[in-house]
């Protein structure tokens, strides 16, 4: 880029903020509107810059899986190119259209592995639109200098509430009833069925969602249990148990509100069935994977658990539509939908408007500040680092953005090229192996851009630099 296009870029910017205009232009003394105005062009010189990338085009951010339109309109306002589809997309078209963007915004089901991330040229950031973060390769990520970034409570409310329905949906048997009733079936029956007040309800995984769970069940005047890997604060008057064994042996509901990882892969599974209560309830609403479907068939064959209801699957279609929930996706299907007194949702634990519209602002921002200042809180992957904006009156200032191999003497090759300007401020952090170091020099000639991005380039530990001005 040219002196000539930064200067440009610079006036447009000082256009946009209206801060170019003359009183003086139509009066030799000021007007008294114009001395009313002062103290806001005053305080405007305080004003937060608006910062500019050095490296990269306009930013291109592509969204999928229908994000909410709150996360639409931020991106929008910043005069982002914004491209947005409604489900994920297969693999083969992910790769091509992920090359160029520099941000991309998915939900639960678009997986970005390894394969898919090599082709990232030019991606900066990502966005999750939920809770979970396991649908990326968050190392890799890492280690390309892609920051990751989550809403970690905005729809937890929302899944709590749906287990609550469930509970009591299980317990009355009003799955079957309400499907009975659609075909023509009238059947009046109450064998079986059971008030949920003075039941135990077993929660495992005691965080944002399981602790929710905890407050609304105990209202409802059930007794609540919980196990989970750390010790929590117990609400109410639940009370943790110090083995899965113990909390299976003692609940007539079991859910589940545990992350996807390698320790609750098949955390439910034949044995833990067999430890459980005879005719006990299950509920999964974390990740497919946490629970051996073919085993809770089984169980539930031989009347050993209850009822179930299931909100996520190992394999989940790519998109909405008819015919997509079969055994092609997962071989047990037919068997599952056969079953009674089970109650399939398609993943919908977090969706409501409440929800989405916040997590659409949350991951939104989160984004837009990382892109438009470097600022990482919040990141799931990465060091969380921050500096305070920059002033509009800081000019020749330029913020240096260098994510690097957490290896010894790289801050003090980076402070050499810094050197010969003023450094205002400077704030580095790591975090395995990766660092991020974010500073703001100033005394920087349009011309000293280039070079200054140039010698950073040339550093053997960087992993990506921008520069913002
Ligand atoms: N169905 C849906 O639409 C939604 C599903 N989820 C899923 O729910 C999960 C939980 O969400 P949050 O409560 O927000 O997460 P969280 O991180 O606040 O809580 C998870 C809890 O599980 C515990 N834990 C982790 N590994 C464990 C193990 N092996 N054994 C026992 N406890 C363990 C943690 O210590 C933590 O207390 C998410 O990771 C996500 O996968 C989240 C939102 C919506
Ligand atoms: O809303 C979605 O697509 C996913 C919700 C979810 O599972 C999560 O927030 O982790």
């Amino acid at each position: 880029m040219s002196a000539l296009d930064i200067n440009n870029l610079q006036n447009s910017f000082q256009e946009a903020f209206n801060l170019s205009g003359s009183p003086g232009a139509v009066s030799t003394s000021p007007t008294q509107s114009f001395m009313n105005s002062l103290p806001q062009r005053l305080s405007a010189a305080k004003q937060q810059k608006v910062l500019k990338p050095f490296s990269t085009g306009d930013i291109k951010i592509l969204l999928l899986e229908n994000v909410n339109e709150t996360a639409i309109s931020i991106f929008k306002q910043q005069g982002y190119q914004v491209e947005f589809h409604k489900s994920s997309l297969p693999e083969e078209e992910l790769i091509e259209k992920i090359k160029d963007v520099h941000a991309i915004g998915v939900r639960s089901k678009t997986k970005l592995t390894k394969k898919v991330l090599e082709h990232a040229k030019n991606l900066v950031c990502i966005g999750c639109f939920c809770i979970g973060t396991n649908q990326v390769d968050l190392d890799f990520a890492a280690n390309k200098g892609i920051a990751v970034f989550n809403s970690p409570f905005s729809n937890s409310r929302s899944v709590a509430e749906l287990l609550i329905a469930q509970v009591i949906t299980l317990a009355r048997q009003v799955g079957d009833r309400s499907i009975e009733l659609h075909t023509g079936t009238w059947n009046k029956v109450s064998a079986r069925c059971w008030e949920v007040r003075g039941k135990t309800l077993g929660i495992i995984g005691y965080g944002h969602i399981g602790s929710q769970v905890s407050v609304l069940a105990e209202a409802m005047g059930m007794h609540v249990i919980y196990y989970d890997i750390v010790t929590v604060m117990a609400l109410g008057t639940s009370k943790q148990v110090p083995t899965l064994d113990e909390l299976l042996n003692k609940a007539d509901f079991v859910t589940l509100h545990v992350p996807e990882t390698p320790e609750t892969k098949n955390m439910l599974s034949a044995p833990q069935f067999a430890a459980m209560k005879d005719g006990a309830y299950v509920i999964n609403l974390s990740r497919g994977t946490v629970v051996d479907i073919p085993s809770l068939i089984q169980a539930m064959k031989v009347n050993k658990i209850a009822g179930a209801a299931i909100d996520v699957y190992p394999n989940e279609p790519a998109k909405n539509g008819a015919g997509s929930f079969n055994d092609d996706l997962n071989k047990w299907t037919s068997e599952l939908v056969s079953l009674p007194n089970i109650i399939l949702t398609p993943h919908i634990g977090g969706s409501t408007e409440e929800a989405q519209s916040a997590i659409g602002i949350e991951v939104g921002n989160a984004l837009t500040k990382y892109i438009n200042e470097g600022n990482s809180v919040g990141s799931v992957n990465f060091p969380e680092v921050s500096l305070r904006s920059l002033d509009l009156d800081q000019e020749n200032t330029v913020r240096v953005l260098y994510i690097h191999q957490n290896v010894p003497g790289v801050l003090k090759t980076v402070n050499n090229i810094l050197s010969n300007h003023n450094i205002e401020k400077q704030f580095s952090d790591s975090n395995g192996d990766i660092a991020y170091l974010m500073a703001d020099i100033s005394q920087v000639n349009q011309s000293d851009i280039k070079n200054i991005y140039d010698e950073l380039n040339q550093t053997s530990s960087k992993i990506s630099i921008r520069l913002l001005y």
